[in-house]
């Protein structure tokens, strides 16, 4: 039986009935209405969940919408930011709003994660595709401090690099699930696959608050990022390839190159501890003056390439 528009908002609607002192009205008005506390900014983000780009048939649906509020959420964690509510624009592809395993099971993932990080869905807009392809964008809004948001911008040389956990791992995965979908039907968010279940490093990025000069999180791949921050702070950098902390099973290409680990990025000129909050934290390089961004690797220096994924060229693998 396909889903009806005012059937599948009241099932969503059922899961996310919880206001807090953050969300005054979630579901159910023209729009939320929210209360942000005093002293605090607001931080805002959306992404969008493309099938055949995000995500395609052999995900399972349930890691799919995982993974569409969890990239969210990491956006807000690289900022320093708590999360408080998250909004989802849904639009169902004929074969999705058909099979309602497929939606229940996408939205049974999002709240898996929503609970897992306390996050409220506050909101949305359902419809259905006009081609072929399911499309999903997720807002997510938080707070920081006033005035205290991590920016990309704020990295000055001198300050050494830093990444969360390891990296590489969403790639390989990745690579690992498109050949052998069956082996990965089973998986659950545990925290040991970083494809299906990245997690945001909301508590991290938190600490970072008081020690980091600038923050980002690796969506694109730590090449194609670390030269974003880089533009964005007007420095250049030394990055040590020997140190990058390798996923199991995963490639310095990967690490590099491979995109969608959700770990944080971040500078600091600070004492930083080796691991915050249980998560290993690594120094992988310096930041230097000027513009040049170098690999430096067995003793060998080349310049870093921007290798990690671009929407909108042919260049992805
Ligand atoms: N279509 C758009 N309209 C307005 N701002 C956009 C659009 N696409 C991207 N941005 C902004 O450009 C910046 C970089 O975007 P992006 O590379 O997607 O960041 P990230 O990789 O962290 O998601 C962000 O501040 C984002 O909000
Ligand atoms: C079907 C499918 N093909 C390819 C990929 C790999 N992939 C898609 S987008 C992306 C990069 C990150 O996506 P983006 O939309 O840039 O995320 P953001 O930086 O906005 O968080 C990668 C590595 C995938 N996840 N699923
Ligand atoms: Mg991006």
């Amino acid at each position: 039986m396909p889903y009806g528009e005012l059937e599948l908002i009241r099932e969503i609607r059922r899961k996310s009935l919880r206001n807090s002192e953050f969300i005054r009205f979630g579901i159910g008005d023209d729009a939320a209405v929210l209360r942000p506390r005093k002293g605090e900014d607001l931080v805002v983000t959306t992404d969008f969940s493309l099938e055949d780009v995000h995500f395609a048939d052999f995900h399972p649906p349930f890691a799919a919408g995982y993974r569409c509020l969890a990239r969210g959420l990491s956006d807000v964690a690289a900022m320093g930011g708590r999360p408080l509510a998250a909004f989802l624009s849904l639009a169902l592809s004929p074969r999705w709003a058909q099979d309602r395993t497929k939606t229940r099971e996408f939205l049974r993932g999002l709240h898996a994660v929503a609970d897992q990080f306390g996050v409220v869905l506050a909101g949305g807009d359902t419809a259905g595709a006009p081609g072929k392809h399911t499309v999903a964008d997720i807002i997510v809004v938080g707070a920081v401090p006033r005035g205290k948001a991590l920016l990309r911008s704020g990295a000055r040389p001198g300050d050494a690099i830093y990444v969360t956990g390891r990296l590489g791992g969403a790639a390989a995965e990745f690579e690992a699930l498109r050949t052998d979908p069956k082996a990965f039907r089973k998986v659950k968010p545990d925290g040991m696959h970083p494809h299906l279940f990245p997690q945001p490093r909301i508590a991290v990025g938190h600490r970072l608050l008081k020690l980091a000069s600038s923050c980002m999180d690796v969506s694109d791949g730590l090449s194609t990022d670390l030269l974003h921050l880089c533009e964005a702070s007007g420095v250049g950098a030394s990055l040590h390839a020997d140190v990058i902390p390798l996923a199991p099973h995963s490639t310095l290409d990967q690490a590099l190159n491979g995109g969608e680990d959700y770990e944080l990025l971040f500078t600091s000129r600070r004492s930083v501890p080796r691991r915050i909050n249980g998560i290993e934290i690594t120094k992988i390089g310096i930041v230097t003056e000027g513009k040049n961004v170098s690999l430096l690797q067995k003793g060998r220096e080349r310049r870093l390439r921007r290798g990690g994924w671009q929407h909108l060229t042919q260049e992805n693998r």
